[in-house]
């Protein structure tokens, strides 16, 4: 029976995020989780109807943590015996691995990844444009049959995602690389910080909040993905340990020869790297253009410049507030669409805010 409808397993963050962004373009969506309030939640949302074995749906995404992934992969290969089955797990060559270690028969699967998250997991953070502009990893094997492969690339395509076709292996040592190491180096920062002093703390500028944002994210979750490539992320780990190890020596004796350069040369190095990483240009999200508007520290200017971005009718997509506790201006960075921008910008001038940038 062709149904078109998806099955979305997990309604956190991922499910959510999948099930409002369909839901958003017309298609049938039914969301499902072993709990019932998570469930309630996403559906709440709008991310989909509860599942109650009403359908057979043709797509199955299973979103649920990466220790639980193989086994509901496996168990919707069985049920729903015509359907494709995809997951969105952080690590592909252990569900791959485990599924093998289950005797499942793996054409009608093929392993994905967004490459796009947030520190905070569950339905409430669930956002429909999470996946736009971002990579969406297929990692199919020789068994998968190529039904499996287009069914998800529509799947990524609906979600304004880029497709990315690679493999287990080669996914695992990328991500190792971009987002499992980076989320490591995160905590271990923001873990110095739980032994400072406050107002040390309260001297804090964008640079930690930069690159401390992630070591919000979900310790259980995270333990997983940490395990599952494990091998991966070790050699990355002793390579910057390495480094760390030459750099500390260059600060601690900078009148021996070199350790000047040594010290400018791993800043160097960190600015060759920053400039490969695609879309990184400031802003939060690539498909918004930002204005920073400088607002007094008074009560209700938030409530004033709000009501004046209203009245020149351009809707606010984003919002970040930059404000030190002790400064007398705040910054609200304002995330609009590029054509909102002059609008904004002008309409904002034009009545008396200051713009920084
Ligand atoms: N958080 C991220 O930034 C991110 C990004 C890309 C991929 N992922 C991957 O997506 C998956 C989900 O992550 P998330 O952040 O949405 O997690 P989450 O904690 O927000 O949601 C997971 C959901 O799965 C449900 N669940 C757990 N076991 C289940 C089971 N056996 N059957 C049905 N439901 C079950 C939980 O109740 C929960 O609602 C993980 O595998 C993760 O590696 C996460
Ligand atoms: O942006 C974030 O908050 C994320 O943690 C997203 C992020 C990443 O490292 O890019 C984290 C883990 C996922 O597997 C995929 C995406």
């Amino acid at each position: 029976m062709n149904t078109g409808a998806t099955l979305i397993i997990g309604a956190g963050l991922l499910g959510t995020s999948i099930g409002l962004a369909l839901s958003k373009k017309g298609h049938p969506v039914f969301i499902d989780d072993n709990s019932a309030s998570a469930k309630a939640l996403a559906v709440d949302y709008g991310a989909g109807q509860s599942f109650t074995g009403q359908i057979e749906p043709e797509l199955v995404v299973v979103c649920v943590p990466p220790d639980q992934t193989a086994a509901v992969v496996a168990s919707a290969l069985s049920r729903f015996q015509s359907a494709v089955v995809t997951d969105v797990a952080s690590v592909k060559s252990k569900v791959l691995a485990e599924l093998s270690q289950l005797g499942v028969s793996k054409a009608r699967f093929v392993g994905s990844h967004p490459m796009a998250g947030r520190e905070r997991g569950g339905a409430i953070s669930g956002r429909s444009d999470l996946f736009i502009s971002r990579p969406w990893v297929l990692t199919p094997t020789d068994e998968t049959d190529p039904r499996a492969v287009s069914k998800v690339t529509w799947l990524a395509q609906q979600l304004g995602a880029a497709l990315v076709i690679s493999n287990p292996e080669n996914h695992d040592r990328a991500v190792a690389l971009v987002s499992h190491v980076p989320q490591v180096v995160s905590s271990l920062l923001a873990a110095r910080l739980i032994e400072s002093a406050d107002e040390d703390v309260a001297l804090a500028g964008g640079g930690l909040r930069d690159t401390t944002r992630i070591a919000a994210s979900d310790p259980e979750l995270w333990l997983q993905i940490l395990s599952q490539n494990s091998r991966e992320i070790v050699p990355i780990l002793k390579e910057f340990d390495r480094e760390l190890d030459s750099l500390i020596m260059a600060l601690e004796h900078l009148s021996s020869p070199g350790s000047l350069a040594n010290i400018s040369n791993v800043l160097r190095a960190g600015n060759l790297g920053v400039e490969k990483i695609p879309g990184k240009h400031g802003t939060k999200h690539t498909q918004y253009d930002r204005v920073v508007v400088i607002i007094e520290d008074k009560p209700g200017e938030l409530g004033r410049l709000f009501v004046e971005v209203g009245s020149l009718g351009v809707n606010i997509e984003e919002l970040q507030l930059e404000h030190s506790p002790s400064a007398q201006v705040g910054l609200v960075e304002l995330y609009v669409m590029p054509q909102s921008v002059s609008t904004l910008a002008e309409g904002l001038l034009a009545r008396g805010w200051r713009i920084a940038e």
